[in-house]
């Protein structure tokens, strides 16, 4: 079950876009830059969601702004399913850099207010709109990495978890964990999947049960993260890093990842 979870996803979606007649837009290789020209960026901004696409790269950063911690609310979760679902329709679009505006904070994971004292009805949506995201995200057809440049809890954690790789600062304040049975939440296997395909089955069982959340240097030894960078640098190092995943031509990358092609 654990390996088809990115595979389903990605089919669930591949589905999706297939009928609106979008296909992959993995080419071959392009000649990447590291740095912009004013006229090569396209920036689109929602009130809680920046986009700035780099024509020239095929590369979009997309900025959360929620303060104060980019917690995941109604509003956050749709704004950000739309701008990825317009990303993953442009076709020059490669790859997503996912990193946050706020000082000290990546996400603290699911809004705690949209969970509480609310009708059976709004719960139903937002429970519809945390699972569309995590679609989109762990589904997406473009290479993702996100840049944690901040703490990440929970839902912030899985976040990061959904994308195809993890830079995190070098900050050991900085947290990043799934602490969800801290709070009495039992994770949903598709949440668990996701955990164990990152740090393994021993890892994994450890973090859940105990609801652990990670300092920055414990997050890389559990490879829960795969780099830690300066502060200042993650956002380079994470350009830089898409350079090279979008140097493999055409759709290996995605096709080479275990939990695809062992399933
Ligand atoms: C791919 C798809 C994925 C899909 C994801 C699917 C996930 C399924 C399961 C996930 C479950 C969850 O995520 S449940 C949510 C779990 N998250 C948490 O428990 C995070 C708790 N928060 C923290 O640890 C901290 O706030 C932290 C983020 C580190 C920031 O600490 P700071 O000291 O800088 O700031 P604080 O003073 O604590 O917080 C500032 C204000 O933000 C509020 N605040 C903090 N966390 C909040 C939250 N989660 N929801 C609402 N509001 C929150 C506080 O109440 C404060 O409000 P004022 O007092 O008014 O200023």
């Amino acid at each position: 079950m654990a390996t088809l979870l990115k595979h389903s996803a990605k089919y669930a979606l591949s589905g999706r876009l297939a009928r609106l007649g979008v296909h992959s837009r993995h080419g071959g290789l392009q000649c990447l830059q590291p740095r912009l020209l004013p006229h090569q960026r396209s920036a689109s901004t929602s009130s809680k969601i920046l986009v700035e696409m780099d024509d020239s790269t095929g590369i979009a950063v997309l900025t959360m702004k929620n303060p104060p911690v980019n917690s995941l609310s109604l509003d956050f979760l749709t704004e950000f399913s739309i701008s990825l679902e317009k990303l993953e329709l442009d076709r020059g679009c490669r790859g997503v850099i996912l990193t946050s505006a706020l000082p000290k904070i990546f996400s603290a994971g699911l809004d705690i207010m949209e969970m509480y004292g609310k009708s059976p009805e709004h719960c139903g949506e937002f429970w519809k709109a945390v699972q569309e995201m995590w679609l989109r995200l762990y589904g997406s057809s473009m290479i993702t990495i996100a840049a944690i440049n901040g703490s990440s809890p929970a839902g912030g954690c899985l976040m990061a978890l959904a994308c195809d790789y993890r830079i995190m600062a070098e900050n050991p304040k900085y947290s990043i964990g799934l602490n969800e049975t801290q709070l009495g939440i039992v994770a949903p296997f598709w949440f668990k999947d996701t955990l164990v395909n990152t740090v393994g089955n021993r890892a994994a069982e450890l973090s859940l049960q105990l609801g652990l959340l990670y300092s920055a240097p414990d997050a890389l030894r559990t490879g829960l993260v795969d780099l830690l960078v300066p502060e200042d640098k993650v956002l380079s190092t994470a350009s830089q890093t898409m350079t090279q995943w979008l140097a493999i031509p055409g759709e290996n990358a995605i096709g080479s990842n275990p939990r695809v092609s062992s399933s």
